[in-house]
């Protein structure tokens, strides 16, 4: 019956596309599983398959025996190829190579399973499937480089079977060629071929070793990190970590990208956009990638470029803060402080640093410091003579000034003078108070310098000193050498100016002359007489005897200095006093020291300018100009200048009004400086270790009214006390001036401005001379600093504080120590150190130091109320049982100025008591 192949294949449970491919072998023409199979045909299939099933089944032990050896193979195959993986590669015709000729032959073998379902095809699987196992792919590709008639000359094994299995194993298991399965004759040449391809290879072989050795490249994996012997550069080594870097980078897709890849990613970023843009603007857009100009080897050498000569210059307005300097100089502040040090300059941040000071330190730096401030004598047009310019200059009058202490007769001696000698003289004058006047002694005139009143003494006697070329010091010869004295000496000998000494109140009774001249004598002040260079002229003030004989002696005395001014040139002079005057405007006395000043000259008077409309003597006489050494009341100023204020003449009042703009401006400049505060109590401080015997606090007091000075002069003046004298001895309305500077600085005095501030000069002056200014705007914040710094220097009170009580319950000789006294503490503490008391029935038997104080055998710092200890007394012994020990401590108390006006009103209270008493006694005695 006809069946179609697929239905045959059912039939006898085989695949239909199989049968298909065996039937093709076997002749039969079919096209697919579908084709239908003749009856004849369908029953020679049949009858084939049934004699293969038998011959199976009759040959299934020949086939079992088959496995094994393939089996045995196999295992052989793995042992040969263990053991060809330590042999050479010399060894081509190794058993190894034959095996992997055969793997390489049933590599292209597709083993396919009887439909049968016995075991046999089971057990053949894994047989070829642990061969093809045991042969690792790469070794495959190896073994592909194999020549080919090696391989066909190994593997005659499974060749030589393929014709068997074709021939005798019918639909059983078989390899399946998918190459074209080679004649028996084929066979033979083949082998024939490879035989003579061999011997010409070992031919080739022979002689390529009779050959020189030829370099074969051979890979050698880079060494690991730190192993000896790398034969791996570190250029090669940096190459490789670079590129391995980068694809690590890569793969991990982290930004870790050198900068030319950086500039690369910009570019493609660039581009990319630029093709984005394309499609909206029709091309491609590129943008210049600008590269970093990178340094790739040496150049130019490299210079130091040194700064100009001309360029080293800071430029400061009189000068800056310590700060300001060191960024001028491009340094770090701390650089230059430590920079200072090496020239003994100990400078701090925000310290004010003067243009001369600045000018050192610059130097420090190869720099120089330029004053590029207004430059007033400039403008001013002053001139600096030299010494013999100087020298033939006319010769000017003498000014003199008188100092003394109080009470000595200062005033009444220049009311004599001024009474008997200028009155008398300029019959019918009415002499005026313009603080200076010349009188006629013989050829000489001199001009006295005038000193109103006790309080302002010493603002006029410092103001007299600056610009006096002579001091008469008046002495009373009943009282002798008093503080206010030797403070004039000491002033004179700080401004270098000579002394006449006027012993006065010669006309008193028991008086010592000679005691004066020894006392001056002690302070440096020795008269002629007595081998020294000092005239001393005794006078009476009061009656005027000796006064002539004192201005000759001035007059001879000033001759020898002489003293030279040009009545020429610029107009220098100083202020001597100031006020307002009612409907005259501020009113100044000015003393010309050079240069002759006209009517209707314009003036800068310290902080003030104007015109001077009227020139005016002591006498009230009207002048048109005057020279040297004359002094002159003048009006015409903007305001009431100062007192020590310059007198300058310039060209016109615009340019006074500049020069006084620049003054006020650098006033204002200093204001904002930050001052270093040092406290009135740290001056003190500094004053009290000078070892002086007597306390006293001078005082510099300068102020914007005379109303505001005047009330701090009597507020500070109160302040003194049985302690400590308080002093103002300069000051007054004005800006705190060169003078005033000088006055502290030979004086120890302490300048204190309210509501003003030290002028330019003043203030380089006081930086130069370390002087201290304080500076206020409130008067209780001054008078609080004074009062502050006069209780610094009140000696400390030392009170006793009580700190605890023993009993002495025992007593115990100890050698070597001396009495111990066992006692227990009834009242606060006994400490180690503290002053001890010892009292026996309410009496002091000792009064001292402690000298050990033991709980048992062992020393300790205090015993508390209700412990016993042990306490030994410094260099006593006599202690009995029952004594009581008194411990305290000495403290010292700060005192205050209360303290002081309390004491000082008990010690009042006492001394009246005292007083009374000692009347009471006395009326009873009379009585
Ligand atoms: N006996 C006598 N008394 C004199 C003489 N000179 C001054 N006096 C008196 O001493 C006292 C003080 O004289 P002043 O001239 O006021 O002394 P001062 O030094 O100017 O005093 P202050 O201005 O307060 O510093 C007055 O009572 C004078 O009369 C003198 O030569 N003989």
């Amino acid at each position: 019956m006809p069946m179609k192949i697929f239905e045959l294949a059912k039939e006898l449970n085989k695949g239909a596309l199989d049968l298909v491919e065996e039937l093709k072998n076997k002749g039969f023409s079919v096209r697919n599983h579908m084709t239908v199979l003749s009856d004849e045909e369908v029953k020679q299939v049949m009858a084939e398959y049934n004699s293969a099933e038998e011959e199976k089944k009759a040959s299934s032990s020949k086939t079992k025996k088959k496995v094994v050896k393939k089996k045995t193979t196999k295992k052989k195959v793995v042992k040969k190829a263990a053991a060809a993986k330590a042999d050479s590669s010399e060894e081509p015709a190794s058993e190894e190579t034959e095996t992997k000729k055969k793997t390489v032959v049933r590599r292209k073998s597709v083993i396919r399973k009887k439909s049968s379902g016995d075991s046999e095809p089971k057990e053949v699987k894994p047989a070829v499937v642990e061969v093809k196992e045991e042969t690792p792919e790469p070794k495959v590709e190896e073994k592909v480089e194999t020549p080919v008639e090696e391989v066909a000359a190994s593997a005659p094994e499974v060749e030589e079977k393929k014709p068997e299995e074709k021939s005798d194993s019918g639909f059983g298991l078989r390899v399946v060629s998918t190459e074209h399965v080679k004649t028996k004759e084929e066979i033979e040449k083949e082998k024939a071929e490879a035989k003579a391809k061999k011997e010409a290879a070992e031919k080739a072989k022979q002689e390529a070793a009779d050959a020189p050795h030829r370099f074969t490249p051979v890979y050698i994996p880079p060494e690991k990190k730190g192993e000896e012997g790398s034969s791996e550069s570190s250029d090669d080594k940096k190459v490789s970590k670079g590129r391995m870097g980068a694809l690590a980078s890569m793969m991990s897709g982290k930004k870790n990208v050198n900068k030319s890849q950086a500039l690369t990613q910009e570019r493609a970023d660039t581009e990319l956009k630029s093709y984005a843009l394309g499609g909206t603007i029709g091309r491609p857009v590129y943008s210049t990638v600008k590269r970093k100009k990178t340094y790739s080897g040496p150049t130019k050498d490299t210079e130091i470029t040194e700064v100009k000569e001309s360029k080293r210059v800071v430029k400061l307005h009189d000068g800056a803060t310590s700060d300001q300097l060191a960024k001028k100089l491009k340094v770090k502040l701390k650089d230059m402080i430590d920079k200072c040090l090496d020239i003994n300059l100990l400078i701090k941040s925000g310290d004010y640093i003067g243009i001369q000071l600045a000018n050192e330190i610059a130097a420090l730096y190869d720099y120089r410091a330029e004053n590029v401030a207004f430059d007033e004598d400039k403008v001013i047009g002053k001139e600096q003579l030299s010494d013999e310019d100087k020298s033939k200059l006319p010769l000017r009058n003498p000014i003199i000034a008188i100092m003394g202490h109080v009470d000595h007769g200062k005033t009444t001696l220049l009311d004599h003078i001024r009474n008997a000698k200028v009155v008398n003289e300029e019959a019918g004058g009415i002499t005026q108070h313009i603080g200076a006047y010349s009188v006629k002694a013989g050829k000489s005139t001199l001009t006295f310098l005038d000193t109103p009143g006790h309080a302002a003494f010493a603002s006029m006697r410092q103001r007299g000193a600056d610009v006096t070329d002579l001091v008469v010091l008046v002495v009373a010869a009943d009282d002798g050498v008093m503080p206010q004295t030797r403070e004039s000496v000491k002033y004179c000998n700080n401004a270098g100016v000579p002394i006449i000494v006027a012993v006065n109140k010669m006309d008193k009774e028991g008086i010592n002359p000679d005691r004066i001249k020894s006392e001056l004598a002690d302070i440096g002040i020795t008269p002629e007489e007595w081998g020294g260079d000092t005239q001393f002229v005794p006078i009476s003030a009061l009656k005027g005897d000796g006064v002539d004989d004192l201005l000759e002696s001035i007059a001879l005395q000033t001759e020898m200095l002489e003293l030279r001014a040009s009545d020429k040139g610029n107009v220098e002079g100083v202020v001597i006093e100031s006020k307002i005057e009612h409907g005259r405007g501020p009113v100044a006395t000015i003393l010309v020291q050079s240069g002759t000043l006209k009517k209707g000259d314009s003036l800068v008077v310290g902080e003030t300018f104007g015109r001077a409309r009227s020139l005016t003597d002591h006498l009230g006489k009207q002048l048109s100009k005057a020279g040297p050494s004359t002094p002159v009341q003048i009006l015409g100023l903007d305001e009431a200048p100062s007192p020590g204020a310059s007198v300058d003449v310039v060209k016109n009042e615009r340019e006074a009004k500049k020069i006084v703009a620049n003054r006020v401006a650098e006033r204002k400049k200093l204001e904002e400086t930050p001052k270093a505060k040092v406290s009135l109590e740290d001056f003190f401080a500094m004053a009290a270790d000078d070892g002086k015997e007597t306390k006293e606090l001078n005082l510099i007091v300068r102020s914007d009214v005379q109303g505001s000075f005047e009330a701090i002069k009597q507020a500070v003046l109160a302040l003194s006390n049985s302690e400590v004298e308080v002093r103002v001895i300069a000051g007054g309305v004005g800006a705190i001036n060169d003078n005033d500077v000088n006055l502290a600085d030979s004086s120890g005095a302490f300048i204190l401005g309210f509501n003003m501030r030290p002028n330019t000069t003043a203030r380089r002056l006081a930086e130069e001379k370390s002087i201290d200014i304080k500076t206020y705007s409130i008067i209780y914040e001054l008078i609080n600093d004074v009062t502050l710094a006069i209780e610094g220097m009140l000696d400390p009170d030392t009170v006793e504080e009580f700190i605890g009580r023993a009993e002495v319950k025992d007593t115990f000789v100890v050698p070597k120590i001396g009495t111990i006294a066992g006692s227990s503490v009834i009242d606060g503490k006994i400490k180690v150190g503290c002053n001890i008391r010892l009292l026996r029935n309410g009496k002091i038997m000792f009064d001292g130091k402690m000298s050990s104080l033991k709980r048992f055998k062992d020393d300790v710092k205090e015993v508390k109320n209700g412990f016993e200890c042990g306490i030994g007394l410094e260099g006593y012994t006599d202690i009995k049982v029952n004594d009581q020990f008194e411990a305290y401590m000495l403290v010292e108390k700060k005192r205050t100025l209360d303290d002081v006006a309390k004491e000082e009103k008990l010690a009042a209270e006492a001394a009246e008591l005292a007083a009374l008493e000692a009347e009471e006694a006395s009326m009873e005695a009379r009585d």
